[in-house]
């Protein structure tokens, strides 16, 4: 309450000065009604309402950042109050016939008030505008985020399945072809149980690393659950997104990790095929990938035992 009233002092200063010489100049220029003459109807009305207006203007203050917006509302609240309180005063004050001051005093401010209300609103609208936008975008991205997963930290499922749709539309529109890789370890669950879940926590991180690494800056990867990512590849076509399979096949072969408890290397291998999408939905395309990857791992099963 000190600090709001801090803040706004000179807007609350002008507002008690200027109600104060008002009232002085009423009780200057005129006489104290005997109680007899008060109108209480009258009086309750527009005293009420200029108590209300005082309101509005304190919860004005409390709720709003100091600002344009706010100096106008506040201004088109004060023109009001003082309105009001003029009309209150008269009340109480009887003036001679001569003044003509006092009506200016009740019903000039009561316009600009209200222009100046109209005005203060307006620029509230635009100002809430802008805030529905921001908090829009905010909740976009809060929305975005609980889709990545956090260890590696990669778009999950749910993420990947709304990017190949935008990417499959925006490759439809343009006519332009989108392929994708599956990658999937050979043997994970053995590194879990031989080495711990930690470790295999710690080589789905490399992986990713090393993925990202071999992929260009366009590609997109996810990690679809587990030990299984997909990989989109907008613009590419299926032999390019074979050799690119090669390549991370590859990169996994080669990689020289070594378990953290030991230092021993591991040996690794994973299954990757590719993809290019024909005219299907997500959906679709991502139970065809599956089913490759099926067979390349009976395939596996089959040469390996
Ligand atoms: N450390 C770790 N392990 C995980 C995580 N998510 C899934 N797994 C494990 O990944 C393993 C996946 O098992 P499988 O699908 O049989 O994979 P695999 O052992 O590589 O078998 P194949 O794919 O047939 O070669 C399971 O042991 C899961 O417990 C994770 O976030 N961290």
């Amino acid at each position: 309450m000190t600090s709001m009233l801090a803040m706004h002092r000179f807007k609350l200063t002008g507002l008690l000065m200027t109600a104060n010489t008002g009232l002085l100049l009423h009780l200057l220029a005129g006489e104290i009604k005997p109680v007899a003459d008060w109108d209480w109807l009258d009086i309750a009305g527009e005293g009420g309402s200029a108590l209300l207006l005082l309101t509005w203007l304190g919860l004005l203050l409390k709720s709003r950042p100091a600002g344009y917006v706010t100096n106008l509302l506040f201004m088109g609240l004060a023109c009001l109050f003082f309105s009001l309180f003029m009309d209150t005063v008269d009340e109480f004050v009887a003036l001679p016939d001569a003044v003509t001051w006092d009506g200016w005093l009740e019903s000039g401010p009561m316009p600009i008030g209200f222009i100046l209300m109209t005005l203060g609103i307006f620029h509230w609208h635009q100002e809430q505008l802008a805030i529905n936008e921001q908090m829009r975008n905010r909740e976009r991205v809060f929305r975005e985020h609980r889709q990545f997963d956090k260890l590696t930290p990669l778009g999950d499922a749910n993420y990947l399945r709304a990017q190949l749709q935008l990417t499959l539309a925006d490759a439809a529109a343009q006519q332009q072809p989108v392929s994708l890789i599956m990658l999937d370890m050979n043997a994970f669950s053995r590194v879990n149980r031989e080495y711990g879940y930690a470790e295999g926590d710690r080589l789905l991180q490399v992986l990713t690393q090393l993925m990202l690494l071999n992929l260009r800056t366009h590609d997109l990867l996810c990690r679809l659950a587990g030990d299984r990512f997909v990989i989109i590849l907008p613009h590419t076509g299926e032999r390019q997104a074979q050799i690119l399979a090669e390549e991370l096949e590859q990169a996994v072969r080669s990689l020289a990790y070594k378990s953290r408890a030991q230092g021993e290397r591991l040996e690794l291998s994973a299954s990757v095929v590719a993809l290019m999408a024909r005219d299907e939905d997500p959906a679709t395309l991502l139970e065809r990938m599956n089913i490759t990857m099926a067979r390349a791992k009976q395939n596996l099963t089959v040469r390996y035992g």
